[in-house]
């Protein structure tokens, strides 16, 4: 069986259309890059020490590994090569001015994952391609992404990419050295009975989410009325992946921590890319009532909460955001906090 090639795919998408070639062409940067990260998480601890904490955000404080910069500078570099005009990265606290004739934006998440770098699970790369508009190019909304993925560094070194075309999943292939296409239009079913989310915070919940989530505990005997399963990888790459193939839901809400009243991820370079994605795979993605895509940026590196998947779950959880009228069963539960925190 013949499968073709992501080169040939973007090259029938982009035609003769100078914008579209060079989306095609950063992506390709981006595939150059994440095969060599993908190299290097290959090798584990035989590449040395990777895993090593070098430093912590000045944005929020998370840790920084030594394969976090590692994978920043390979994606910058690739991207210096593509007409990109500016690139922003978890990974640096202000934009990077590239080339000065380049028609796009970029934001990265160089390493999706990282703190379980160490313990060989899949990783990935993130990014969002934009079209550059001037100094605040990286702030648009999602809508406006010309293209999005993410590499996932697993079993396989795979790509998930949408051109606003649906979604495709490409593989690379070791042998060819090229990424090929493995799904054309990935689709998310609707329903499901899988949820992500890092249950040891259930004790900072806000109502919604702790009512949504013992509802799904309840199994059977609640009010859902079927079992379900927990699925935690800690990895949104893998937990995108793993819904984009069989379904299910993701949620990283905001909580009463400190730091974390918008919850973890970023909303330029994780929660956009990922609900372009979602959406052209007939899920959905929100802060857990709007749509992530028309949610306007104030920041590179601000944080949004984020619930992504299937269809009917994601708009489930928005209905427990407001305790609908057809949650009869719940409505009297919902106190004054939605997963939204001021
Ligand atoms: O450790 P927590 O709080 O459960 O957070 C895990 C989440 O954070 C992330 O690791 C954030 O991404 P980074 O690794 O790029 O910081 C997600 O991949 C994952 O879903
Ligand atoms: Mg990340
Ligand atoms: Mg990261």
């Amino acid at each position: 069986m013949t499968h073709k090639t992501l080169q040939d795919h973007l090259a029938g998408w982009a035609g003769a259309d100078s914008l579209r070639q060079g989306v095609a062409e950063s992506v390709h940067a981006l595939a150059g890059a994440a095969v060599k990260i993908a190299e290097l998480i290959a090798a584990g601890p035989l590449a040395g020490e990777m895993a090593k904490v070098r430093g912590y955000h000045e944005e929020g404080g998370d840790s920084q590994k030594e394969l976090d910069a590692i994978a920043d500078g390979l994606v910058l570099e690739a991207l210096r090569l593509a007409p990109v005009a500016v690139f922003g990265s978890e990974e640096a606290e202000e934009p990077v001015a590239l080339s000065p004739s380049g028609m796009l934006a970029i934001a990265v998440d160089p390493l999706d994952g990282s703190s379980n770098i160490d313990t060989n699970i899949s990783v990935g790369t993130i990014f969002s391609i934009l079209p550059f508009t001037g100094p605040n190019s990286l702030i648009q909304p999602g809508n406006r992404q010309l293209a999005a993925g993410f590499f996932v560094y697993g079993p396989q070194t795979s790509l998930v990419l949408t051109v606003g075309e649906g979604t495709q999943i490409f593989v690379h292939d070791r042998l060819s050295k090229k990424f090929l296409l493995a799904n054309e239009r990935v689709s998310i079913a609707a329903e499901t009975n899988e949820y992500a989310i890092n249950g040891s915070n259930a004790r900072h919940w806000d109502n919604a989410v702790r009512c949504y989530i013992e509802d799904c505990q309840a199994g059977a005997d609640g009010p859902r009325g079927k079992d379900f399963n927990t699925r935690w990888v800690a990895s949104m790459v893998a937990e995108a992946y793993r819904i984009l193939a069989r379904g299910g839901v993701y949620l990283y809400p905001g909580d009463a921590r400190k730091g974390y009243a918008k919850g973890r991820l970023r909303l330029v370079y994780e929660a956009n890319p990922i609900a372009f994605v979602m959406e052209q795979a007939d899920g959905r993605a929100t802060d857990g009532s709007r749509r992530i895509l028309d949610i306007i940026p104030s920041k590179l590196h601000q944080r949004i909460p984020l619930v992504f998947g299937s269809r009917g779950e994601v708009e489930r959880i928005a209905r427990y955001q407001i305790g609908s009228a057809d949650l009869p069963e719940r409505a009297p539960l919902f106190g004054k906090r939605g997963l939204l925190r001021a």
